[in-house]
């Protein structure tokens, strides 16, 4: 067996570990169904190339434990099912194509949809399971285990995910070792493949020559594996037909654009700072922090060491914020629940995933303690950092992170200016007023560091309103005597 060869030879040890996991997930679905009740659904996309390849190492393994007399790899006899569709790329079908004819598979190509094919596929076949190159990271595998049966509404069959823990850096790994060929659309820019409609190229492996022609990097070197379906589009509005927009699948969430400011929250997990034993310092440094690249933060709540506290926290807070940062309760115990509360909260098993890990430790390098890193579920970002010290750190690697997206462009600093008074809280109560009234774009606010102190009265706002804060300090500082204010920095 080639491939076998080939995984053993490498001194990839992670991939080898995926690799054995995949072929014993297939060898105990061959061992439960009879070879004519499985069937390995085809796409020639990337992931079921994978597959492809393991089933037949899969499979050979399969005859040589239980002595079957040998067929030959040539010939494939796993019913194999394509759901042809005029959408799909040319290059799509004629790998699909080129590769059946190669190894031998029986192709039973499918016009229908999914959901009628399937239907007529099990009506006259004894189908009971279905390979399929689904991978945790698709939004289609939410929910899914290795072995799970079709969804409710769907015609009832066992679907089975060999490469379901798989990651985008795990299945090149293994295309690349293996020396396997793949659709040529991999090397044009695709790194995820929908319909003719609804994918183009992503442009994280884009290059521009000099010639401004774009020019495209092969899909495995797709650096972070996250942006494997930047080249999904979805339809802008159907008033517009023809129109894409590039959105990433958890771009989904309500409008993120309050009054032109991200919106933040934080969660602080940690019984110990609800009994008053621990103080919690880093909620303050963190708004600082947002607040320095132009986020406000909406509010900081402090919840219990308890799954569904956190969980019932978390689902509030990441419908209504543009990002969500929790921390606390991370520790070595079981009451240390943050992650298993935030996985709760998005209705998802927890996994490790070691290809963020790994690019993680290589951005903190010196600064990585090992074992925990931040981790980030959609828009809720977990904080590992337990002081100030390390928060600074943690932070420097998310806004690395931010830059290598291009998200830098949106984080936009807020500036401010604060004046200090004497006056009285009756004689500024109502001309403070009126003064947001007439300046609905600038936050102004006041507070006192003691009760019997100065009023503090804080002018703030994104740096293009600059002219409009000035403007504010001025309206204001004409309306008392000249010597009733002065700035503090
Ligand atoms: C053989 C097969 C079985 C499927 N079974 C289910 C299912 O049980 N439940 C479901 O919601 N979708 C099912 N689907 C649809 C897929 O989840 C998904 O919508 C489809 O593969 C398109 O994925 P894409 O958007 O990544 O291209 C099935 C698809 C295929 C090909
Ligand atoms: N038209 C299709 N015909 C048969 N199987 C399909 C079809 N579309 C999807 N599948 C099945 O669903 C799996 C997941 O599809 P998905 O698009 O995520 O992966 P892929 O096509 O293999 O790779 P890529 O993510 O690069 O497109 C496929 O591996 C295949 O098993
Ligand atoms: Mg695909």
């Amino acid at each position: 067996m080639e491939i076998d060869k080939a995984i053993k030879e490498s001194d990839d040890r992670r991939l080898k570990t995926k690799y054995n996991n995949a072929i014993y997930v297939i060898q105990r679905a061959l061992t439960l169904y009879s070879i004519e009740e499985v069937a390995f659904s085809f796409n020639g996309g990337k992931d079921s190339t994978v597959l492809l390849h393991l089933l037949r190492a899969g499979y050979f393994w399969h005859k040589e434990r239980h002595n079957c007399s040998d067929r030959g790899l040539t010939s494939f006899p796993i019913h194999t099912i394509y759901f042809e569709s005029n959408s799909a790329f040319p290059e799509i079908n004629s790998f699909t194509y080129d590769t059946a004819s190669s190894y031998g598979l029986q192709l039973d190509i499918i016009s229908l949809d999914f959901k009628s094919g399937l239907e007529n596929l099990l009506k006259a076949n004894p189908i009971k399971a279905i390979f399929l190159g689904v991978r945790i990271g698709d939004p289609t595998a939410v929910g899914q285990e290795q072995f799970s049966p079709s969804s409710p509404g769907w015609p009832p069959f066992m679907r089975v995910n060999p490469i379901l823990d798989w990651s985008y850096r795990d299945v090149w790994a293994f295309i690349l070792t293996c020396k396997v060929q793949y659709c040529s659309l991999y090397d044009q820019g695709y790194t995820s493949i929908g319909s003719i409609y609804d994918t183009v190229t992503n442009s994280l492996l884009c290059i521009n020559d000099s010639s401004c022609n774009k020019k495209f990097k092969p899909a495995y070197l797709l650096s972070d594996g996250r942006s494997e379906r930047a080249g999904r589009v979805k339809k802008l509005s159907s008033s517009i037909p023809g129109h894409f927009s590039v959105v990433s699948d958890s771009s989904d969430s309500a409008d993120p654009h309050k009054n032109g400011m991200l919106v933040a929250s934080i969660i602080v997990v940690g019984d110990e700072i609800l009994f008053g034993t621990v103080e919690d310092q880093l909620s303050t440094s963190l708004c600082r922090k947002l607040f320095s690249i132009g986020w406000s933060v909406s509010q900081i709540a402090i919840v219990q060491n308890d799954i569904d506290s956190v969980a019932e926290e978390v689902e509030r807070h990441k419908s209504t914020n543009d990002m969500v940062f929790i921390y606390g309760g991370l520790g070595p115990l079981h009451s240390d629940v943050t992650s298993a509360g935030v996985a709760k909260a998005f209705g998802v098993r927890l996994a490790p995933d070691e290809e963020f890990e790994e690019y993680l430790k290589h951005l903190i390098s010196d600064y990585c303690t090992g074992d925990r890193n931040e981790i980030k579920c959609q828009n809720v970002i977990i904080l590992a950092a337990t002081n100030i010290t390390e928060l600074d750190k943690e932070w420097e690697c998310l806004t690395e992170l931010a830059e290598s997206y291009g998200l830098l462009a949106t984080m936009e600093p807020l500036v401010s200016k604060r004046l200090k008074t004497n006056l009285s809280d009756v004689e500024i109560a109502q001309p403070l007023s009126k003064l947001c009234l007439e300046f609905p774009d600038v936050n102004i606010g006041a507070y006192r560091n003691c009760r019997n102190g100065s009023l503090i009265i804080n002018f703030e706002g994104k740096l293009q309103k600059q002219a409009r804060i000035d403007l504010a300090v001025e309206a204001l500082c004409k309306m008392f005597h000249p010597r009733a204010f002065t700035e503090v920095n």
